[in-house]
């Protein structure tokens, strides 16, 4: 799957997509990232790319001339993939959106910086995303936020992950259960008994109430959201009654 990302900080882009996972998913040529600064598409001698808003107000703002023609540049290296505006201003992405994203060919993604960009880019644009209510001083950010949880989905990226797919409740609505690995004893506390069974059915059932009592308490809202089978409502009973106890 192709990125092209649309920066005045390629590096800020390059720089983190080089580590980790997302770095051997590049050197497998599972995802390929790139991308256009907008200042080598400004046609003056400054390579100026912001401007003062007409009106008046504070700041600056992204000119269109580059952004557009960058825009139209990536369209040409990544034909058929969204143009895609990270802005405060966009739908809040969720993992439905992103799993929508993962069945694209490719993405492009504008980031703007200073107060925001001209109006007019917009036309350019298909769909205009949030990560969440707050204000960053740019979009690089948001665009590393989506494709790194994009990747994350693409089959063969996380290994391991496909074979646990079934257990990885992150993806199907329910908050995470809780992990324990070595040392079997940390200060006090040693890791629950059922882990150190052997038994997978066990384990697995403990690991789905886990989940289930902690998204019932943490997150009543997500729970909403999703049918529970007859199992998983006995699990979240019994949780409920271990609880109360
Ligand atoms: C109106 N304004 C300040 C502005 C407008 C557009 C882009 C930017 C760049 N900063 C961003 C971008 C996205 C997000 C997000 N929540 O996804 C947060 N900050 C700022």
């Amino acid at each position: 799957m192709r990125f092209d990302v649309i920066t005045i900080f390629p590096e800020l882009i390059h720089g983190y997509l080089r580590e980790g996972v997302l770095g051997r998913a590049q050197a497998r040529g599972l995802i390929q990232i790139h991308a256009w600064n907008p200042r080598d598409f400004s046609d003056n001698a400054y390579r100026r790319v912001d401007d003062r808003p007409f009106g008046g107000g504070p700041g600056m703002l992204m000119m269109a001339p580059p952004l557009l023609a960058a825009i139209a540049a990536a369209r040409e290296a990544n034909p058929g993939a969204p143009v895609i505006y990270l802005s405060p201003q966009g739908q809040r992405l969720q993992q439905g959106a992103v799993q929508g994203f993962a069945g694209a060919d490719g993405l492009i993604l504008l980031a703007g910086r200073y107060e925001g960009i001209d109006e007019r880019v917009l036309a350019a644009v298909d769909a205009e995303w949030s990560i969440g209510d707050y204000v960053l001083a740019g979009g690089e950010l948001p665009a590393l936020v989506l494709i790194e949880a994009v990747a994350r989905q693409l089959p063969g990226l996380l290994g391991h992950a496909d074979s646990a797919a079934e257990d990885s409740f992150a993806d199907n609505g329910l908050l995470d259960c809780p992990h324990f690995t070595r040392p079997e004893v940390v200060g006090d506390v040693r890791v629950p008994e059922v882990l150190l069974s052997g038994d997978h059915a066990r384990i697995r059932s403990w690991r789905l109430q886990q989940s289930l009592g902690r998204t019932a308490e943490r997150r009543p809202d997500l729970l909403a959201q999703r049918v529970l089978s007859a199992r998983e409502q006995k699990l979240l009973d019994d949780y409920r009654r271990q609880d109360g106890e």
